[in-house]
């Protein structure tokens, strides 16, 4: 049986057209357009790429986009000041803060700091709690761009084995709740898991979070598997994903590329999270 591509950036091109169409006709009404905050704190190569990504995209679909660019050594006291100032400013909508932040910072207090209206990433204790009870809320972009490929491909996820690699508050745990709110059965490893590979051998669905380059291998994978690959690991090589990409494919079913899988989606989802905060909030 032929593996077929989970093809995301094909996926991702249709939704950013689809919200570009929205806020064209958002802006000829006369109306402010949806603004999406990004606060990046310091000069990781990484982060910067992100951050021109998502400028990029606001740009295209017609977002108005600020962007913070602070210095490595800013304060928390600084750093909350300025989430607090975007909390009030009636032209953005969502608010971004591009992790993983400086040592120095606390994370947690930062993004406890966001008003949950506000939101964009649906990293706040308010957005996981609702997430975790079924209620309406702000869906982290990763895990939701993950159930849109699935969906947009027809998968069926109702009573299948699903596997997670990764208990991350980003991408991990909030996944594994969206597969089990669709009646999936969900187990979730992690790096104290004992016999990893006869676990994900179980998996009618396997999504891979783990940040280890070809980490799953064609042995690990049952025959038919439908294969997410959320992995971004850049070697020397070029940009490769968890999965072993040139053996699982000759097992799976279905498969996300890296690039071209998971990463344009969550830009995607991003964007469509800043349109829907637009319209629930503003
Ligand atoms: N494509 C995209 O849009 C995005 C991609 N990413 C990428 O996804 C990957 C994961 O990101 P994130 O969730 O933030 O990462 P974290 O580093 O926060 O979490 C990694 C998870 O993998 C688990 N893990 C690590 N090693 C093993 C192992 N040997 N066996 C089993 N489990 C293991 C860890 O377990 P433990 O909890 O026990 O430490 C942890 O739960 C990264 O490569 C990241 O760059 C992230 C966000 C978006
Ligand atoms: N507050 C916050 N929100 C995030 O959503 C967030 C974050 N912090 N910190 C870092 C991770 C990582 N992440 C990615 C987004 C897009 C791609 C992406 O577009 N990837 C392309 C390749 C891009 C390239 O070539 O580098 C692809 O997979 O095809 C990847 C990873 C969002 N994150």
């Amino acid at each position: 049986m032929e593996c077929k591509i989970l093809d995301g950036k094909k996926v991702a091109s249709e939704v950013r057209e689809r919200i570009a169409v929205m806020v064209k006709e958002i802006r000829e009404s006369g109306k402010v357009p949806p603004g999406l905050a990004v606060v990046l704190v310091g000069d990781n190569p990484a982060s910067k790429v992100y951050v021109g990504q998502k400028e990029k995209a606001c740009k295209e679909v017609g977002f108005e986009s600020f962007l913070y660019h602070l210095p490595e050594a800013t304060t928390q006291e600084e750093l909350l000041n300025l989430v607090g100032q975007l909390n009030e400013d009636p032209n953005v909508h969502g608010i971004l803060v591009q992790l993983p932040l400086p040592k120095h910072l606390n994370e947690t207090e930062v993004i406890e700091a966001i008003r949950p209206e506000k939101d964009v990433d649906g990293f706040h204790p308010m957005n996981l709690g609702k997430l975790v009870a079924g209620l309406p809320c702000t869906v982290p972009c990763t895990p939701k761009g993950i159930m849109h490929l699935l969906e947009y491909y027809g998968i069926e996820i109702e009573g299948k084995n699903a596997v997670v690699v990764g208990r991350s508050n980003i991408v991990g745990k909030p996944v594994a709740h969206l597969l089990l709110q669709k009646n999936a059965t969900v187990t979730i490893c992690h790096s104290r898991t004992r016999n990893l590979e006869d676990i994900t051998k179980e998996a009618d669905i396997l999504v891979v979070a783990a940040g280890r380059p070809h980490f799953i291998t064609q042995h690990m994978v049952k025959k038919g598997a439908v294969v997410v690959d959320v992995g971004i690991n850049r070697l020397e090589s070029g940009l490769v994903g968890d999965v072993d990409f040139d053996g699982v494919r000759l097992r799976a079913s279905w498969i996300t590329p890296v690039p071209g899988g998971v990463g344009p989606m969550t830009i995607a989802m991003l964007l469509e999270n800043t349109l829907e905060m637009y319209e629930r909030f503003s």
